[in-house]
C-alpha cells in the first residue's frame, strides 16, 4: 500500500452550485484530501524538501474554493489537477467535497462527491 498524506475536514465558506442562491448566499463546504506518494525519504531524511508540505497543500485547495463552479465534480478536478501540476511526487489523490447544508429539503449529514485520481 503506498505511504499517504491526509488534510481531514477543511472548511471553507464558498459559492459552487446550480441554484441562483448558492451562487448569491453561498455557504460552507468540507474538503477531505488524501494524497498518496512515497513518504520513505522524509522518514529517513527528515527534510520538508522531500516530501510534499500540507499547508501549502491547503493553500493551494483554498485557492480553488474560492472560484465558484457549478458542479461539486467541477471544484475536486479543479483541485486534483492543480496538485498534479504542482507536485510531480504525487502520485494518485483523492478529494472529497461535502456540503452539510444545500438547498435539498430533508435530514442528513451532508451530500457531495469523492474522486481519486492516478497520474
Ligand atoms: N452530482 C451533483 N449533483 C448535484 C450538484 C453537484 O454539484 N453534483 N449540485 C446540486 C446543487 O447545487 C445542490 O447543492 C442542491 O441541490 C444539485 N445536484
Amino acid at each position: 500500500m503506498m505511504d499517504k498524506i491526509f488534510l481531514n475536514g477543511m472548511k471553507f465558506y464558498s459559492y459552487h452550485g446550480v441554484f441562483d442562491e448558492e451562487n448569491k448566499l453561498g455557504q460552507i463546504f468540507i474538503v477531505d484530501a488524501v494524497l498518496s506518494l512515497d513518504l520513505q525519504e522524509a522518514g529517513a531524511t527528515d527534510d520538508l524538501e522531500t516530501t510534499i508540505n500540507y499547508g501549502e497543500v491547503f493553500h493551494l485547495i483554498e485557492k480553488e474554493m474560492q472560484t465558484p463552479s457549478k458542479l461539486l465534480e467541477h471544484v475536486a478536478e479543479r483541485i486534483v489537477r492543480t496538485l498534479f501540476r504542482q507536485y510531480d511526487r504525487l502520485e494518485e489523490a483523492t478529494i472529497k467535497i461535502t456540503k452539510q447544508n444545500p438547498p435539498i429539503a430533508g435530514h442528513y449529514d451532508g451530500v457531495g462527491v469523492e474522486i481519486h485520481r492516478v497520474r
